[in-house]
């Protein structure tokens, strides 16, 4: 009889843990297991240390005085977030405006296959994703347009997660991932027919510095679009509130300063493009970007456990616990940045170098 009832408990057991982990379903499915979460390109042993590292320069963004070591932190911080966004949210790092009736994964390709109707290429022709991330917007933008990509990040881990996916896809023909600065791109002037950043160029110290490199690598005539972090006109320094969200968005995501979306076209300008179109893709009448972020908080917890247990057992890195932590904490920033109105990741501005140039 005993052994009947220790036979059924342990079933229970772990037919609940088969629950928890797998039929409550990770957060974005097919993405990264838990049990692979790493620290990227650092060692195990060291991701703690550089999580207290990354840390202590981002805590108070606005204060950072030495720009030159901007991008060094901004790669750690990708060593240590990749494998978690990749595992709750999928390969795109950025948002979209939630659309009704369609799935997150296609309310993601539809904001990624505009950006390059916007700068209108042809099949055939050769584009700069500028931040590409572990590259889900350039394999949508690939097969939307049959453009050739080049994507270009600081973070080694990344351009192997980049690569290892394009293959799988079988896009590797027309996607390639470049390790870069794209402060100091290693290319060509006049080379590219057309570039686009989702979300990326937030973490340049000076906005004017990579659209500088931009204009410098794109042909005269081609186009350039980005979809830029930004406070909206609703953002009021006087407002401590205000202060605390945005500071918030900026520690838990290696923005050496958010910029305001007035500033945007305005440097845009001084590098030498003409602006062709100028609009916050996030202003009614789009759907919240930010519900995903709010559907997700059950999963957040179930994942909060997960990389407790994982961590507790020596799978995950130490230091991952406190990585999820503040991902945690920057969500919630996120969302009232968005409730508020006073924040917007999808500022999006479209840009032309002149054909005289
Ligand atoms: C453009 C940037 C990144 C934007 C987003 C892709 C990420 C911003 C915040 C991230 C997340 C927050 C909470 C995490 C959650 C606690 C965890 O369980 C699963 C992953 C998260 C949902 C994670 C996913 C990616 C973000 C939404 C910045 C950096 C410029
Ligand atoms: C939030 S992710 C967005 C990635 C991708 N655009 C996407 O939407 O999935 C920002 C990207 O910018 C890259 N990045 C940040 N600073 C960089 C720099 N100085 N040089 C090159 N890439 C950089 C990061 O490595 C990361 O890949």
């Amino acid at each position: 009889m005993e052994s009947i009832t220790l036979f059924f408990t342990g079933a229970l057991l772990a037919a609940g843990i088969y629950w928890f982990l797998c039929v409550l379903g990770p957060a974005e499915r097919k993405g990264k297991r838990a049990v692979d979460l790493s620290g990227g390109s650092i060692s195990a042993e060291k991701v703690q240390d550089n999580y207290k590292q990354y840390w202590s320069f981002f805590r108070r963004p606005k204060e950072i005085e030495t720009a030159d070591k901007v991008p060094d932190f901004v790669d750690t911080f990708y060593n240590l977030v990749t494998d978690i966004y990749e595992w709750g949210w999928g390969q795109s790092f950025h948002f979209s405006p939630h659309i009704p009736g369609k799935s997150h994964r296609d309310a993601t390709r539809l904001h990624e296959e505009m950006a390059v109707d916007l700068i209108q290429v042809k099949p055939g022709q050769k584009i700069l994703d500028v931040g590409c991330g572990v590259g889900g917007p350039m394999r949508a933008i690939a097969s939307h347009s049959r453009a050739n990509v080049v994507g270009i990040t600081i973070n080694e881990y990344q351009v192997n997660r980049a690569r290892l996916h394009n293959k799988k896809a079988g896009l590797d023909a027309l996607c390639e991932v470049v390790c870069g600065n794209f402060l100091q791109m290693p290319f060509d002037d006049n080379s590219f027919d057309g570039a686009y950043s989702i979300e990326a160029t937030c973490h340049a110290p000076k906005l004017e510095e990579v659209y500088a490199e931009i204009y410098r690598v794109l042909k005269p005539g081609s186009m350039y679009v980005s979809y830029e972090w930004v406070t909206t006109e609703k953002f009021k320094p006087e407002d401590d509130e205000h202060v605390e969200v945005i500071q918030g968005i900026e520690r838990g995501d290696a923005l050496p300063g958010l910029r305001a979306y007035v500033d945007i076209a305005e440097t845009a300008k001084k590098v030498g493009f003409e602006i062709v179109k100028e609009k916050d893709l996030a202003a009614p009448p789009a759907e919240p970007w930010w519900s995903r972020l709010k559907m997700g908080r059950l999963a957040y917890w179930r994942n909060h456990v997960v990389v407790q247990i994982l961590s507790a057992v020596g799978v995950a890195p130490k230091g991952t616990v406190d990585v999820h932590e503040m991902l945690f904490k920057t969500a919630d920033y996120l969302t009232r940045g968005g409730e508020t109105g006073i924040f917007s990741p999808m500022h999006m501005i479209l840009c032309r170098k002149p054909e005289s140039s």
